[in-house]
């Protein structure tokens, strides 16, 4: 063999691995068979040693590309034998080029979900880079698998799993077509034909090529192409099927049966229906050459492709790029991937339905040579330039076009907060900021107080007693302002801090408070708040109908949150609310309806940065900044809001004009839906704006410089620390693993010289 390097698998794992996990549990499962049941349900109880042994196979694919691995290389791994392989890859090896593609159907997130291994497959098939299927319903549901299964966030490009994307797209395979159009042209092809052409003369020949697979449908082909005979007595000696059904898999006992369960139908039609000469079905139980393969395609009148589930089926294209003189009928099941690309020429069917099949043979066997040559013409064209080289290229370019653009999206994991230099900046500056998030930065981990993402509870979270006194000392120091921003409520703020020397945020700092004084609302006087209780109605509706949907009602906005809901049903359902809302409450009133994916922290920054300058009454720039938090993905914009390269002063002839009505944003979160009051910050009532983060950034810098000229920043690159606390992969320049080392890191600072 050229070019190719075998991969050994000792006989055990073979018949574990490839008769049993990949053809007796994949296959079935991913063409909507199903699980083994009764005489199938011994392999349920092996069902752990064969994936074991999946997996021990994969691994063996893995350490032979390992072993002729060269940097720059694509790797490409094919189908549901190798659905491991991607991880094995990414693990050993995160920069390797890896792209997966699938040459059969994905089923419906609901069938895979019957999978014990459902999780394990998904995960490593997402540490591909570019992951292919067939047509974009199979894309579908794999996405959707991923969503319902694993809980990640499908976007329109792929799935995303904590900053890293893997791309998902439809690459519809084709043929070799010049190949097949060229070789009709061989004298051992024109031999072929000469002989079938003699062979049926007389007779019109329908042609069934398939792999004797039960996802293929040749029983229902077969019966069908008996109720044709049944009902149209003329037909019965002027037609033939020919029906080439080559072995696979014969070590598998399913297989077996399908074999004579094909043969026995065939014996009683021919039985019911043939003559002393001649038999309406011609069954050959093998493969064929490429040259008898062309001249059986090019000579035939009808093709006949049943099957009840088909990645693509490859069969229905060469047949069609055989058909140019001829101008054969294509007859496919809609449950064929190709029925997507061929569908506009071909006669779809649907193989179940054995009445439709049948008249569907009566209208291709008497179809007009107008009509025919149109539907060829069709499937033609597509079949000459949809082919297997421009797939594979497409593949491979996009694959590399995807590992560009994720290397310019995909959050880094960032290395560890230096904290000694860290400390040292602190200890030159003047006037710091420091900027710290609540959840999970100044509290216990989330994970030690038993509370997990999927349960609704009423989890309070509380200031680690280990904080207290650095935070206090920190507090305290006249050239250091600590701001707390959480998403929290006042009170759960008020409870913790209310002792300290400090600024609070709370609910992503739609409020703001120096301890010394009072909250602030950011909502401008005498608002006019009637559409509260209609609003209230629409959310109060949604939630009854939502499961496990949640509705808030805070002092300035109303919250609908569906996080805990089924992922698309909470989608639709808020798409729905938002219809309600537009249509009705809020078409007059001056509110924003902001989606959870909003950034609503990086925006809420230059206000209350704008509040903490004036309040202090500030006279030297802020030249040390310190963010610290374990905020959400949305939410990290709040890390870049800082960066010194990033102009500190909009030029009022640029800023963005923002009329005050109502906005929306669809973003495609699945966490909340919130309804706030349009806000104005308390020292600039004139005017109101909608929450964007263009728009405040451009109000807010217009009133925090010190004098006419002057930024309220002079920040130094060496001088801000931003830092995600408990997050693999963030915007943040720097990470901490723990809250654990959140204290480390205070109480130095704390107690710097
Ligand atoms: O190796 P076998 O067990 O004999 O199986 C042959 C191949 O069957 C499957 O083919 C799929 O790929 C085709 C091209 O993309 C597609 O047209 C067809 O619908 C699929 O069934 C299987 O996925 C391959 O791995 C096998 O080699
Ligand atoms: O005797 C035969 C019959 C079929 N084929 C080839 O088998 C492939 C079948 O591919 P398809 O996508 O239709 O279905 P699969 O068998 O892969 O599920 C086609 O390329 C056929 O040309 C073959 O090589 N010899």
């Amino acid at each position: 063999m050229q070019r190719c390097i075998p991969v050994f698998l000792d006989e055990e794992v073979v018949h574990q691995y490839y008769n049993g996990y990949c053809n007796n549990i994949l296959w079935p499962l991913f063409h909507y068979i199903g699980l083994p049941q009764e005489d199938r349900l011994a392999t349920t109880r092996s069902f752990q040693s064969q994936f074991d042994a999946y997996k021990k196979a994969n691994q063996l694919f893995a350490d032979v590309v390992n072993e002729h691995y060269e940097e720059g290389d694509v790797v490409w791994c094919h189908d549901y034998h190798l659905m491991f392989l991607p991880k094995c890859l990414k693990e050993r090896n995160s920069k390797m080029k890896v792209g997966w593609f699938l040459h059969t159907p994905f089923p419906s997130s609901e069938i895979h979900r019957m999978l014990p291994s459902r999780l394990e497959l998904l995960r490593s098939v997402l540490a591909a880079d570019l992951v292919g299927f067939h047509t974009y319903d199979y894309a579908r549901h794999f996405v959707s698998a991923c969503t319902r299964i694993l809980g990640l966030e499908g976007t329109p490009e792929g799935v995303e799993d904590q900053g890293k994307l893997t791309r998902i797209a439809a690459f519809p395979v084709g043929i070799d077509s010049e190949r097949f159009i060229k070789a009709l042209e061989l004298p051992e092809v024109q031999d072929h034909m000469k002989v079938l052409k003699q062979r049926f003369a007389g007779r019109k020949v329908m042609l069934g090529v398939d792999r004797l697979d039960m996802i293929k449908g040749i029983p229902q082909k077969i019966l069908a192409f008996e109720k044709f005979l049944e009902e149209n007595p003329n037909w019965r000696n002027k037609v033939v099927l020919l029906q080439i059904a080559v072995p696979t898999r014969t070590d598998v006992p399913e297989y077996q049966k399908l074999t004579s369960q094909v043969h026995e139908i065939v014996g009683r039609i021919n039985g019911r229906f043939g003559s002393l000469t001649a038999v309406p079905i011609h069954h050959l139980d093998r493969s064929l050459d490429f040259h008898e393969l062309c001249a059986l395609y090019a000579v035939t009148d009808v093709a006949l492709v049943t099957s009840l589930r088909d990645g693509m089926n490859l069969v229905s294209y060469e047949y069609v790029a055989c058909q140019e003189s001829k101008k054969g009928v294509l007859i496919l099941s809609e449950f064929a991937g190709a029925a997507q690309s061929l569908g506009a020429g071909a006669i779809l069917v649907n193989p179940w339905n054995v009445t439709e099949v049948a008249s569907s043979i009566g209208y291709a066997l008497n179809m007009p040579a107008d009509e025919r040559e149109k539907r060829h013409h069709h499937n033609f064209k597509h079949v000459i330039s949809h082919t297997a080289q421009e797939w594979a290229s497409t593949f491979v370019s996009e694959l590399n076009v995807t590992i560009v653009e994720a290397q310019l999206r995909t959050r880094q994991i960032p290395p560890p907060l230096p904290i000694e230099v860290a400390v040292d900046r602190y200890s030159c500056s003047n006037n710091r900021l420091l900027i710290l998030g609540f959840n999970a930065t100044l509290t216990e981990p989330v994970d030690t107080l038993g509370r997990k993402d999927s349960q609704i509870n009423e989890w309070q979270p509380k200031l680690r007693p280990d904080l207290r006194e650095p935070l206090r000392k920190l507090c305290d120091d006249p050239k250091t302002t600590v701001l707390v921003l959480s998403g929290s409520a006042r009170n759960v703020l008020d409870d913790n801090f209310s002792d300290y020397n400090l600024w609070l945020a709370a609910e992503n700092g739609m409020f703001l408070r120096v301890t010394t004084g009072d909250w602030m609302t950011t909502m401008p006087e005498n608002l006019s708040m009637e559409w509260v209780d209609s609003v209230k109605n629409v959310f109060e509706y949604f939630t009854d109908r939502t499961p496990r949907s949640q509705f808030e009602v805070r002092e300035t906005s109303l919250i609908w949150n569906y996080k805990y809901s089924d992922v698309e049903f909470g989608r639709l359902q808020a798409r729905d609310l938002l219809q309600h809302l537009w249509t009705g409450p809020i078409s007059n009133a001056s509110l924003d309806v902001v989606q959870g994916r909003r950034s609503v922290e990086s925006a809420a920054i230059d206000r209350i940065l704008g509040e903490i300058v004036h309040n202090k009454g500030m006279k030297e720039p802020i030249d040390y900044v310190l963010c610290i938090g374990h905020f959400l993905t949305k939410d990290e914009d709040i890390y870049t809001f800082f960066e010194p390269e990033l102009p500190s002063e909009v030029p009022a002839s640029v800023r963005p004009q923002v009329p005050t009505q109502v906005r929306t944003s669809i973003v495609g979160s699945r966490a909340a839906l919130l309804m706030k009051q349009n806000s104005t910050s308390a020292v600039e009532q004139n005017k109101s704006y909608a929450i964007d983060g263009d728009t405040l950034h451009s109000m807010v810098t217009d009133r925090i410089s010190l004098q006419e000229g002057s930024s309220v920043l002079d920040l130094q690159a060496n001088d801000y620390f931003s830092c995600s606390v408990a997050r693999k992969r963030s915007n943040s320049r720097y990470r901490l693993q723990s809250s654990d080392e959140v204290v480390t890191l205070l109480r130095e600072l704390a107690d710097h010289r």
